[in-house]
């Protein structure tokens, strides 16, 4: 099968560059070896084609929150739990399905719990007859629209053929009545029902969803982004559109010193050192040295607390020193970047520069403002830029350590390897933040190395220097690892949106004023169907057929905003799975559902925790609306994947007529 790949996308490869290339379909040929064998797999290609598509399902923002979301892969964003309701809702208490729901959701824990609530060995059996013969409907009901090689390979490798049976009984007669029972018997007297139902939870949860998009931020503020990526890499199918927290994250591990200066400050402003000590094996200890040295407490920079974990006072205040250390290194980093990029128009951002260090005071926009909790011990007034040389050597060793962190590596691998900036798919653009326009709504340019680049192609410039950079982690101060930087914070980066980031305000000044962070107008224009039917022209979809889904900015349900814009040709998903954020948004997040029916978008009420699901087996409320429904449902020859079947069907041709046609 995999030799099979190889040649197709060799073959495609090619494709454009030359007619059809006999030594190709001679190499088709010894997969493809006998005329049967091509007509075979042409009929099995043209079959999938008129298959119902497989079900997207769009999440963004999820800003190392691991638990919420490992919730709503598990429930399919509420599709699981319809599946079982439309299955069983005649014959089951809405306990019961509930507790049905937090077997399929969490069967490792949940199983725990039930075994301990049967006092004896003849109820626990019943049970687990009755959970076997209930998920085997539903994986029933739940594959309906995939083939049964797309299943098989979706099972647990080694119940396969014991599902199989079970699945696929065609025992109308009732001949093989006893033939079922007796298998489910000695999956029970072997002590397999557990495997087995773990296994069959999984394969639903898997076969719910066909594929996920991530649009951005996976990083920063929640406590786990790592086991985030873990998940991503071993999910069936996934691909990523960075964000700027993202980005963030790759610009560090390519040598940029100030994005390496952010990721460890926003850790550190939300009590989170430990992704950077304990789970990338970053070592802190110089930096903590350098923090004990110069600085004190600070209330401004104290760590924001978690709910469920006190901090002593002696590592509230370790944390206060590390983030005031950090953050100044930060703004010292930032402004040779400035200065020898003058296209980043950051030159109002040079606020070191500004600050009157005897009266602690800085002048913005004309007002003059007070400093308050300053922390500059370190700053030399007549040079804001240069860093101690205990500071620089801070951040060389930090940096040494974050790219030869093993795990850090595979996760940045990852995130290039499956991240894009912005990605077409299905028809639809999916992308993290906006397009930068102006205020009549045009798309905004930016003179990079002597060339103007504007929209899509603006994108695609600052994709690349992306890629770049990655490549080239030794080098730390040229154009891409400056770009990365940009992507994150500058005012016509597509990940941003913003016209500057007052992270020094929001420290050091009082006046709420000055924190504020002006959008582009793209969030306000972006209502218009106009603008939006403009964007997706620019990226060559259908402005009939196509949807912008973004993320990155939280919608306010609480304030009513609606997170459908542009008469439906936009939807924004951000809802906040980010604690942090939960109180500004009213919920726990939106995610998005694409399915051959249309696209549905779901608002999660709240998330505790896995264990209240597992024991209350109460469910996060989900409530759907509509976003459009498809007149006719869409088949798998309408998508992406579609266009490569076909492809391939007209090479399989091709190879018909070469070969056994004759
Ligand atoms: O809420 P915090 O952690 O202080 O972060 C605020 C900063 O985060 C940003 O909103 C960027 O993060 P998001 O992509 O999550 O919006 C900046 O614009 C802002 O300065
Ligand atoms: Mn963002």
């Amino acid at each position: 099968m995999k030799h099979k790949h190889v040649i197709f996308s060799y073959i495609q490869l090619e494709w454009g560059a030359i007619i059809l290339n006999t030594k190709l379909l001679d190499l088709l040929a010894e997969t493809y070896d006998s005329e049967e064998k091509v007509a075979t797999e042409i009929i099995n290609l043209a079959a999938i084609l008129n298959l119902p598509k497989g079900t997207e399902h769009f999440v963004s923002d999820l800003h190392g929150e691991y638990q919420a979301f490992q919730h709503v892969l598990r429930n399919g964003s509420g599709r699981v739990k319809e599946k079982i309701n439309d299955l069983f809702k005649d014959e089951l208490t809405e306990t019961e399905l509930n507790e049905f729901a937090s077997l399929v959701y969490y069967p490792k824990e949940k199983l725990r719990i039930i075994k301990n609530e049967y006092s004896s060995e003849h109820e626990l059996n019943e049970f687990y007859t009755e959970s076997i013969a209930r998920m085997i409907k539903l994986l029933s009901y739940a594959s309906s629209k995939y083939t049964r090689s797309k299943i098989r390979k979706a099972l647990p490798a080694s119940f396969v053929y014991i599902i199989e049976e079970l699945l696929y009984k065609t025992d109308e007669t009732s001949n093989k009545e006893e033939y079922y029972t007796k298998i489910v018997q000695q999956v029970i007297s072997l002590d397999q029902a557990d495997k087995l139902i773990s296994g069959l939870a999984c394969t639903i949860q898997r076969l719910v969803i066909d594929h996920l998009h991530v649009v951005g931020d996976i990083y920063d503020r929640g406590p786990e982004p790592d086991k985030i990526m873990d998940t991503l890499i071993n999910y069936h199918s996934v691909d990523i559109q960075w964000g700027n927290h993202d980005v963030l994250w790759l610009g560090a591990y390519s040598g940029s010193k100030v994005c390496l200066a952010n990721i460890i400050r926003i850790c550190a402003r939300y009590d989170n050192l430990d992704i950077i000590e304990d789970v990338y094996g970053i070592n802190l200890r110089p930096l903590l040295n350098l923090a004990e040295r110069y600085y004190g407490d600070n209330p401004a920079f104290r760590p924001k607390q978690h709910a469920d974990e006190e901090l002593s006072e002696h590592e509230a205040l370790q944390i206060t020193k590390i983030h005031q250390a950090i953050a100044i290194i930060q703004f010292k980093l930032e402004i040779p970047i400035i200065k020898r990029r003058p296209q980043f128009n950051m030159s109002d951002r040079l606020l070191l520069e500004k600050v009157d260090y005897e009266r602690n005071e800085l002048i913005l926009n004309g007002e003059l403002h007070k400093l308050e909790d300053p922390c500059f011990t370190t700053v030399d007034p007549a040079n804001p830029e240069r860093l101690l040389a205990e500071e620089e050597e801070v951040v060389n060793r930090l940096l040494f350590s974050v790219q030869h962190s093993e795990k850090l590596t595979r996760h940045m691998d990852f995130l290039i390897k499956r991240g894009t900036l912005y990605l077409k798919y299905n028809g639809n653009l999916l992308i993290h933040g906006c397009i930068p326009l102006d205020k009549k709504g045009n798309m905004e340019s930016m003179a990079i190395e002597n060339q103007v680049y504007t929209g899509r192609a603006l994108l695609d410039k600052f994709e690349g220097y992306v890629r770049e950079a990655f490549q080239k982690p030794d080098i730390s101060d040229d154009l891409s690892t400056d770009m990365v930087w940009y992507l994150w914070t500058g005012e016509y980066s597509s990940l941003f949106g913003k016209r500057a980031m007052t992270t020094f305000e929001r420290y050091f000044i009082k006046d709420k004023h000055t924190h504020k962070e002006e959008k582009n107008p793209y969030y306000y224009l972006r209502e218009n169907e106009e603008t939006c039917r403009n964007i997706l022209t620019e990226f060559g979809l259908d402005p009939e057929q196509g949807h912008i889904i973004n993320g990155h900015t939280p919608v306010k349900e609480i304030d009513g905003e609606n997170p459908i814009k542009g008469n439906g040709k936009m939807v924004v998903i951000d809802g906040g799975f980010s604690k942090a954020y939960q109180s500004t948004t009213g919920i726990a997040g939106y995610t998005l559902l694409y399915n051959s029916y249309g696209m549905q978008l779901v608002a999660h009420k709240h998330f505790s925790s896995k264990d209240e699901v597992v024991r209350g087996g109460t469910d996060v409320l989900s409530v759907k609306r509509l976003v459009n429904k498809e007149l006719q449902r869409k088949k798998v020859l309408e998508t992406n994947i579609g266009e490569e079947l076909l492809e391939q069907v007209s090479l399989l041709k091709g190879l018909m007529k070469y070969r056994y046609m004759k």
